[in-house]
């Protein structure tokens, strides 16, 4: 195994990982036929499946197959998920509130490589049982590569950082689908999200929980989707919480993704089978070693406060 953060197998708590264990996790559910993968209808950010380009896939089971990244990126996310899921010193109600179940790896057939099998992470599919889910992927850190990452990479991932918003906020917004009053869709695109500055962040953050069509923010939503209890904001709290503790791993580059059902928000507030608050893509985390994650425990201070400014 060649692994840019080699220590992270000797976390304490750590079952020894074995690479190339596709196969090792509970027995896992029957492979998916290749007829039933298809690309996430509700995917926001991130390298998307096509005919020549791999990308997470879904069956409709409630499962999510994100396909191992090049070089030793995908290995490095295996091995993440495989400390992370056994790790004496995480807190279950942190692991089971706020990270997908990882069921372990899968050999999946992918429409980009024809006849090739690629091992996929299989993880919950977390939008699973909304109706129409409404989502939100921010990329949190001001930072988002890990110690000890080529120059090249370097250079590349802080340009992109300078040109958003991550210097600056600590987050920046990836990809945004809302879903508004009669089924109507609007979603962000690529160059858009990549143009935003703090104004444009924090129209963003609005239109996420407005049901108005097109560009505008009623913020109908916000007191439902942000507020209230078990909302984003007490969630995001109890999140900083264990921030402010944990100093196992730091999470450079990692999303959090929120996810509602814009069919179950209550005119009397709340929403029908909660919010979701998630962590998600951990291929660049690196070990804590004792030291707190201050580069995403800053941004999420950061989003905490433009969230609850748009409650109050
Ligand atoms: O592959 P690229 O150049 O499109 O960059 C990916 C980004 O797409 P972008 O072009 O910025 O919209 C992509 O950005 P989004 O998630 O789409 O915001 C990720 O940053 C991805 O990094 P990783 O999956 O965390 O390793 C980025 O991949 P790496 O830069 O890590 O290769
Ligand atoms: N477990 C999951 N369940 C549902 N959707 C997910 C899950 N993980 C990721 N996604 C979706 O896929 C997108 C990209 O995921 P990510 O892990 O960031 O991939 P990448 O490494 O390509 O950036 C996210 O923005 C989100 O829309």
């Amino acid at each position: 195994m060649i692994s840019r953060f080699p220590d992270l197998f000797k976390l304490r708590g750590v079952v020894s990982p074995r690479t190339h264990r596709f196969f090792s996790h509970p027995p896992p559910p029957p492979a998916p036929a290749m007829s039933d993968l298809r690309p996430p209808e509700h995917q926001v950010a991130g390298h998307r499946a096509s005919a020549n380009k791999l990308g997470p896939l879904v069956d409709g089971s409630g499962l999510f197959y994100k396909p191992l990244q090049a070089g030793d990126r995908g290995e490095h996310e295996v091995v993440f998920y495989e400390a992370f899921s056994a790790h004496a010193a995480v807190p279950p109600r942190i692991r089971d509130t706020f990270f997908p179940r990882f069921h372990g790896t899968r050999l999946l057939p992918t429409e980009a490589q024809p006849g090739e099998p690629h091992p996929h992470l299989v993880l919950d599919d977390l939008l699973a049982g909304l109706d129409a889910p409404s989502v939100a992927d921010i990329k949190i850190g001001a930072i988002t590569w890990p110690p000890g990452s080529p120059e090249p990479y370097v250079a590349k991932c802080l340009a992109k950082d300078r040109e958003t918003t991550s210097v600056l906020l600590g987050f920046r917004v990836s990809g945004i689908r809302v879903v508004g009053t009669g089924g109507a869709v609007w979603r962000t695109e690529r160059p858009e999200v990549k143009a935003l500055d703090t104004a444009g962040v924090r129209r963003m953050l609005r239109r996420y929980v407005s049901s108005v069509p097109g560009e505008g923010a009623d913020c109908a939503l916000a007191a439902a989707v942000y507020g209230g209890e078990g909302g984003v904001l007490s969630q995001l709290r109890e999140l900083k919480a264990w921030f402010e503790e944990q100093t196992l791993f730091h999470f450079y580059s990692a999303s959090i993704l929120l996810g509602y059902d814009a069919n179950a928000v209550s005119a009397t507030g709340g929403v029908e089978g909660g919010v979701r608050v998630k962590l998600v893509d951990f291929a660049h985390v690196a070990e804590g070693d004792g030291v707190i994650d201050h580069n995403f425990l800053g941004g999420l201070c950061s989003l905490i406060k433009f969230i609850s400014d748009i409650v109050s």
